[in-house]
């Protein structure tokens, strides 16, 4: 199986280069500061042994990783569905854990792989949900006029009227992601936020979010989607930090090989000379 990313020639200067270019578009205030998080399962068991990370207001951050290496519980975690053994979240400087659930909710969105809506709500009334937290705090006109965009950025305004049982798998994917944007995060957390949806789908929605001035930490499963949409990338394996670098770092073969038993290289592109990513499972394997 390969994977191939199209990037420009340049090579490693230009990743550094690059890396100034994101920075400098970002504030230097860090919206989400993490140290030292461990996450025991009921049985004592390790899901996440000693993760610490940091997040800019604006960056955009991918997590990536085996099946069961501990992604979700992350969110988990960050979102205080999951309480961590030891180590500290901290949301603006302040910890988590301090502050009420309607605040968070303010600050941070989190569109989960199994969130079920209810069928029974048109698109436009699910996406509205997501205003839920700012409920009696401003003019619902401002709502609306916020919910009116969001559908619009998500390509559902032919479908607003319909209700979210009468839609196909992407658009309400479209939705959800809708209903989190609509709640006017400064970081939004994604899991696996593509996988119902058709690869011009994937890109425009991934494309849609990197535009967008806020944080965001999605886990992808799709490598090459990874290095096109993040400024760096979290590499989880059985729960441990292998990597939080930029792609070019974190997607090197000496991280890769050893987590995902694939190849990860660079090769020319035929005709035009730019330089591909390619991600290669061994015959056999
Ligand atoms: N509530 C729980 N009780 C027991 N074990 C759990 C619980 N939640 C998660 N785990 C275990 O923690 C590990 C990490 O799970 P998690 O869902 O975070 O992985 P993931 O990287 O998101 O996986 P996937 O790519 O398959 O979605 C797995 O071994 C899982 O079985």
């Amino acid at each position: 199986m390969l994977q191939v990313a199209v990037k420009d020639p340049g090579r490693e200067g230009r990743y550094y280069g690059e890396r100034r270019a994101v920075k400098d578009m970002k504030t230097d205030e860090f919206v989400l500061e993490v140290e030292g998080l461990s996450l025991l399962s009921p049985e004592h068991n390790l899901i996440l042994d000693n993760i610490t990370f940091s997040l800019r207001a604006g960056e955009k951050m991918a997590v990536i990783g085996p099946n069961g290496s501990g992604k979700t519980s992350l969110l988990q975690a960050l979102i205080r569905e999951k309480r961590p053994d030891s180590g500290t979240i901290l949301l603006r400087g302040q910890p988590l854990n301090t502050r009420s659930a309607l605040d968070c909710a303010r600050e941070i969105a989190f569109l989960s792989q199994s969130d079920i809506p209810d069928f029974r709500l048109s698109v436009e009334e699910y996406v509205s949900l997501g205003r839920l937290p700012y409920f009696g705090q401003y003019a619902s006109s401002d709502g609306a006029h916020i919910v009116a965009q969001v559908i619009k950025d998500m390509g559902l305004t032919a479908y607003k009227h319909r209700l979210m049982g009468e839609v196909s798998g992407g658009q309400r994917q479209r939705a959800a992601l809708g209903r989190a944007l609509a709640q006017s995060p400064s970081i939004l957390l994604l899991d696996e936020p593509t996988n119902h949806l058709d690869p011009p789908g994937r890109t425009a929605l991934l494309s849609l979010v990197k535009s967008k001035n806020i944080a965001v930490i999605a886990v992808l499963h799709d490598l090459t989607a990874a290095e096109a949409f993040a400024d760096r990338i979290l590499v989880l394996n059985e729960g441990k930090q292998v990597s939080d670098d930029i792609p070019e770092s974190s997607l090197q073969n000496q991280v890769i090989f050893p987590v995902f038993g694939m190849h990860s290289f660079r090769v020319a592109h035929p005709h035009e000379g730019k330089m591909l990513r390619v991600f290669e499972v061994p015959s056999g394997s």
